[in-house]
């Protein structure tokens, strides 16, 4: 395959729940969630999800949203990946349509940071930039900061600048693109220590 010209977007991902029943909060995330558009494996560490963006990014909010609602405190750190060198088109699943199998709107908030590396591209800071921007346009931009970004609100409204962000930061030049996203949720630090 020739470098660059497959959709696939992965992201690799961990939960961890500040609660002594971390297992089922993980647990009861990854199988309460509707995964069948993705590509999913779970390991000792992490789980990885691959597919069409769209499904990607529905089934990544749909499994915070999970974990958030059973009120525990709960962290999620991850990779959003695009591109070669280094992909394969393998674990893919490119056929699905584009009707997202989550579609639960319960509202609840999320504070994260994100750093954006778009690959082999010299103008890479231009990019950033203009991704912070758009995150102070649509009003989720919260601080700035060393090495990351801070983005706040409703989890929809995150979950949406991150998919647009990834859409964006990324062209038909510079297909590869790695984002990292580290969420903090149901935090008793939220609006202050
Ligand atoms: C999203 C996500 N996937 C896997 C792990 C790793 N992990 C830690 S505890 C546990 C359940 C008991 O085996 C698993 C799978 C994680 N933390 N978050």
């Amino acid at each position: 395959m020739q470098c660059g010209l497959s959709p696939i977007v992965g992201f690799r991902f961990s939960l961890h729940p500040m609660t002594n029943d971390f297992i089922s909060v993980i647990k009861g995330a990854l199988q309460e969630t509707d995964t069948s558009n993705v590509w999913m494996h779970t390991d000792d560490v992490s789980t990885v999800i691959r597919g069409k963006q769209v499904h990607v990014f529905n089934v990544a909010k749909a499994l915070t949203l999970h974990a958030a609602k059973t009120g525990e405190h709960v962290a999620l750190s991850g990779t959003f990946s695009a591109g070669c060198p280094g992909d394969t088109s393998g674990d893919a699943y490119l056929d699905k349509g584009d009707n997202v199998a989550n579609t639960d709107t319960t509202k609840q908030y999320v504070s994260s940071q994100f750093a954006l590396y778009p690959m082999n591209n010299p103008n890479y800071m231009d990019v950033i930039y203009r991704e912070v921007e758009r995150a102070k346009e649509l009003g989720v931009f919260n601080e700035s900061m060393h090495y990351a970004s801070g983005i706040h609100g409703d989890i929809h409204d995150v979950f949406a600048f991150y998919e647009e962000t990834f859409t964006h930061a990324r062209s038909e030049e510079h297909k590869h693109l790695v984002m990292t996203v580290s969420m903090s949720i149901n935090s008793p630090s939220h609006g202050g220590l």
